[in-house]
């Protein structure tokens, strides 16, 4: 199926050099295609981004969010576009996603965020099969002992020593795509330092690594705090690309504020991309 207009308008915006070509389809629709997503995502032909994301209309929301990964699969959540689409739009905002209802308060440099509650169920996350997801009894050479969230979308976080030491390009597609994650899985190493932040780099799925992932500094805060190692009320996460404040307490929704920043607004002729 193709698009239902040949020109597409598009934001181009990052959240910590995690990048977003944000297509705004609120007024006018316009058909996505796993197809199209790959070519306007890719960095050598097309426009580059590590995820497409598509307003449209919401009955239940202010407006819906809909997210391609680069590699053009549909997906649930994403934290850093979230904040960029507050941005944009420079109002509060409710944002239905297929992982749940997010609300957006806009800043000066960013937005803050409600990304809703975590889930931990092995079923919810989810797992091929029951497990004790606080624990995992399972291991993909030195990454051992995992612990899974699904913050609108799955999240295996591994606790190691020194993040920079894990070779996570060869090890995190071994474990996306690994059975025990049906829906494949986003691939989370983190270190939970002296003074209480957390330094993490994150494997996406569908993506690579990236230089932040919104979703994944919130599921590690969430996984730092279900073990312990950090008490949540306000927790800083460094990523490659900067930091993201995060606070939870069991029972209550993942907060997170941050940075967006929009780059250019373009427009492109579909058919060179089809
Ligand atoms: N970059 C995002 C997450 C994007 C989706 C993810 N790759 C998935 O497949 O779930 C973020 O900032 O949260």
């Amino acid at each position: 199926m193709r698009p239902s207009s040949s020109k597409l308008t598009f934001h181009k915006m990052h959240g910590l050099g995690n990048d977003f070509v944000i297509v705004d389809a609120r007024q006018h629709a316009v058909t996505m295609t796993d197809e199209l997503v790959r070519a306007l995502a890719n960095r050598r032909t097309g426009i580059g981004c590590d995820q497409l994301i598509q307003l449209e209309p919401s009955q239940e929301a202010d407006f819906a969010m809909r997210i391609f990964n680069a590699d053009g699969s549909e997906v649930e959540a994403c934290g850093n576009a979230a904040r960029c689409v507050t941005q944009l739009v420079g109002h509060e905002a409710q944002i239905a996603t297929t992982g749940g209802t997010i609300s957006g308060t806009p800043d000066d440099t960013g937005a803050t965020l409600d990304m809703g509650e975590p889930r931990f169920d092995w079923d919810t996350i989810p797992l091929a099969y029951a497990m004790d997801t606080t624990n995992m009894p399972v291991r993909w050479e030195e990454l051992t002992n995992p612990i899974a969230v699904n913050i609108g979308n799955p999240h295996v976080i591994f606790f190691v020593e020194d993040t920079a030491s894990v070779d996570l390009a060869r090890l995190g597609p071994i474990v996306e795509n690994d059975p025990l994650f049906p829906e494949r899985i986003n691939v989370n190493v983190a270190t939970v330092e002296s003074d209480g932040s957390i330094t993490l780099r994150v494997w996406e799925r569908g993506t690579g690594l990236t230089r932040a992932c919104g979703t994944g500094a919130c599921a590690t805060t969430v996984a730092a705090v279900r073990r312990k190692l950090v008490s949540g009320r306000e927790t800083t996460v460094h990523l490659p690309g900067g930091d993201l404040a995060i606070s939870w307490e069991p029972g209550q929704e993942v907060r997170m504020t941050g940075p967006a920043a929009h780059v250019f607004t373009g427009e492109i002729e579909l058919d060179d991309f089809l």
